[in-house]
């Protein structure tokens, strides 16, 4: 990553108006990307980041703000100076988009028909992309023959013939299974690093985000409720919302609601929720607490994943104690980085 800015948006706004009523679509955004970032945007169905990401190539323009690509402001651009800008952001989306009556080397070729370059340069282009993608020997073959990852392979690399500085991927992977969206992703890691392209990523589903992206803005009715390295938060999300994504992606909720089910109620026990954070060192501070104090720690949820290079591990467990000894230890866990949330399930309500 180089530190310099490939987009930003300034205070932007977007507003639509059905019969009377206003739609405050996107409220007051500012987002700066670095170049050669993965960086993802999440929130539910009706969020606004798919307006928001239209933003940035003015396919929807803003009703207030400001875009600044490179170092241009894409509002102050004449068509032609728009239209030439426009060339350097590829998109992908959810349905792909294939032009059914055109060739696998048609699609691809197709965004290059308008140039200056002859049939031969714009097809040995195509070719080379699809060799990139993994599709070259279908080149000749029609969307309808290819399954649906395939199908977003030839979204790629027709998202990649004009050599583009961004590629926005609107939930790119939506509409595949489990396997084939590992694929892309992998293949769209592999977009970033060997050929440089910043990447924007709209999902609704934090795996996608904790496998590729190094930052991520989540939001919420138009806003940006919370935002930065991934791993920060996945760490320590601060948010409700944001801390909802993390749990549902981690599996912590769903453990959770099978161990309240199955959880008795006590007055020497707690169940408490701690999170560690790239340091494995601190697994064995808890056996060493736990002996130092004499506490007993029944685990009953142990998880590690790995979010962009670092380990985060995830645990709940039921301490046995006197009260005044597992608050000590709580604190004394807390003083050694480890993130400690102590779950009052005493209503059978629980916030992550
Ligand atoms: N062209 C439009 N005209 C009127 N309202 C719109 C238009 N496009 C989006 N909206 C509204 O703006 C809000 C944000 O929509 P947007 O599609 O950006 O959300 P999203 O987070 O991308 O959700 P989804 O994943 O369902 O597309 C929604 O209330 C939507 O109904």
């Amino acid at each position: 990553m180089t530190g310099k800015n490939m987009i930003a948006l300034q205070d932007i706004s977007v507003q639509f108006k059905q019969r009377n009523e206003s739609i405050q679509a996107v409220q007051h955004v500012d987002l700066t990307i670095a170049k050669g970032d993965i960086y993802g945007i999440i929130g539910y169905s009706g969020a606004g980041k798919s307006t928001l990401v239209r933003v940035i190539n003015l396919l929807q323009k803003p009703s207030s703000g400001k875009v600044i690509f490179g170092t241009q402001d894409l509002g102050q651009l004449d068509a032609a100076g728009l239209r030439k800008a426009r060339r350097k952001i590829g998109m992908i989306f959810q349905h792909f988009n294939l032009m059914k009556s055109r060739t696998v080397l048609g699609n691809v070729e197709y965004p290059l028909l308008g140039l200056k370059i002859t049939k031969e340069a714009r097809q040995q282009k195509a070719l080379k992309l699809l060799e990139l993608v993994g599709l070259k020997e279908y080149a000749a073959a029609y969307p309808k023959q290819l399954s649906g990852g395939q199908k977003q392979r030839v979204a790629i690399a027709r998202a990649l013939a004009n050599d583009p500085e961004v590629l926005i991927s609107d939930e790119a992977t939506s509409a595949l299974d489990p396997k084939t969206t590992k694929s892309i992703l992998a293949l769209l890691r592999q977009v970033n690093q060997k050929l440089g392209i910043t990447i924007v990523l709209i999902t609704h589903e934090m795996q996608v985000i904790s496998s590729i992206c190094h930052n991520v803005a989540v939001m919420d009715a138009g806003k940006i409720i919370e935002r930065g390295p991934v791993t920060k938060i996945f760490a320590r999300p601060q948010q409700k919302l944001t801390a909802d994504f993390v749990e549902t992606a981690t599996n912590v909720k769903e453990a959770l609601t099978r161990i309240l089910k199955q959880n008795s109620v006590s007055e020497r026990k707690l169940l408490i929720y701690l999170k560690f954070i790239g340091n494995t060192a601190q697994e064995s501070i808890i056996s060493s607490i736990s002996r130092d104090f004499n506490l007993d720690i029944n685990i009953l949820f142990a998880n590690i994943d790995q979010i962009d290079g670092v380990n985060i591990g995830y645990l709940i467990a039921d301490f046995i104690g006197a009260r005044s000894v597992i608050l000590t230890v709580t604190e004394k866990l807390k003083a050694a980085g480890i993130a400690v949330k102590i779950l009052d399930n005493a209503e059978g309500q629980v916030q992550l």
